[in-house]
């Protein structure tokens, strides 16, 4: 299969790693990078399939400045919820090509480990099965593929995991002990079906590798970068601190903030949720956040 990856930090690489297993991959990002097979923009464009592994808050603006159709199958790699308007990706990626040549990965997966060949497995989702399982056959032998057609719920969870995790840094930083981090990450499962449902995502997503799978992973390891925003919020540290200190995306912070919109606008119960947005965007004291979230 004839891929380009496009976005060269630590997901792009990775993937680019996995894919080049057994396809014919190249790989292109806006900053030049020492990498084996990488291309300008217009032989990444045009190529059949493509990963896209910009951030979830640049696509819009990257999709608008510098995609052109060409008939390109796409696999969306980034997780998040786009702060300015509260859409998901799939709203965003749907205005440039149709929904039948989208799909989205998601999973237990951090790209060290993926960069390392370690056994992993995956979902990819496609309101196209054919084309999630297209996709999913072209994996490396070292990641199971599992497909889907539940579009909407893979992004919520995807997305909304990395909040969770940020609130597992807040607790495991503030010593709370581990019963109080499962308490909160089975919580934090309620919380982000019950938000899933709203736009009607299926509850059994939330379940999969993709829901309960992510979040279990990302909320319970210091390889997560959300996961490291919560520990630095547990030490007092302000965001830009945190944020230059970790000098990688954190995907939960702009979500965080998305998911307070969605929350105001359409009056939905997400504690866990606008606990997080307390902390990151009000300074709340996490002692505090924890008190009133076990009140
Ligand atoms: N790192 C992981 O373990 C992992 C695993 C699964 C999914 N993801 C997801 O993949 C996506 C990318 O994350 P990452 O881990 O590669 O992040 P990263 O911090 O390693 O890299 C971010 C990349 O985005 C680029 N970038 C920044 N601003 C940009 C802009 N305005 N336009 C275009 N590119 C821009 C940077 O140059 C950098 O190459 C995120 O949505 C993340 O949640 C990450
Ligand atoms: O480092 P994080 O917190 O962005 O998590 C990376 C992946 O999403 C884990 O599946």
């Amino acid at each position: 299969m004839k891929m380009a990856v496009i976005g060269a930090g630590k997901w792009g690489q990775a993937l680019y790693h996995a894919f080049s297993q057994d396809n014919d991959v190249v790989i292109y990002s806006r900053t030049p990078r020492e990498i084996e097979h990488f291309v300008s923009l217009d032989e990444a464009l045009e190529r059949e399939y493509l990963v896209m592994a910009i951030p979830a808050q640049f696509v819009r603006k990257w999709m608008e400045e510098h995609f052109e159709d060409r008939g390109q199958k796409i696999l969306v790699a980034a997780k998040g919820i786009e702060t300015s308007t509260g859409a998901f990706l799939n709203e965003i990626y749907t205005q440039f090509v149709p929904e039948d040549r989208l799909a989205y990965i998601s999973g237990p997966s951090f790209a060290t480990e993926v960069q390392q060949s370690l056994p992993t497995a995956l979902m990819i989702s496609s309101t196209n099965l054919a084309l999630a399982e297209t996709f999913s056959a072209h994996l490396p032998s070292y990641i199971k593929g599992y497909v889907d057609d539940d579009v909407v719920g893979a992004e919520v969870s995807g997305a909304y995991k990395n909040v969770i995790a940020i609130a597992s840094g807040v607790c495991d930083g503030l010593g709370l002990g581990n019963n109080a981090r499962a308490a909160l990450i089975s919580r934090g499962l309620v919380e982000m079906a019950r938000f899933g449902s709203t736009f009607g995502a299926r509850t059994e997503t939330f379940l999969s590798l993709g829901g309960a799978g992510d979040l279990f992973l990302t909320a319970s390891s210091k390889l997560s970068r959300n996961y490291r925003v919560g520990l630095g919020l547990a030490e007092g540290k302000d965001m830009e601190t945190i944020l230059e200190e970790l000098g990688e995306v954190a995907e939960g912070v702009p979500t965080a903030r998305a998911l307070h919109k969605i929350a105001q606008e359409k009056k939905i119960y997400l504690p866990i949720a606008e606990e997080v947005y307390a902390m990151i965007e009000e300074g709340k004291d996490p002692h505090e956040s924890v008190h009133d979230l076990l009140g």
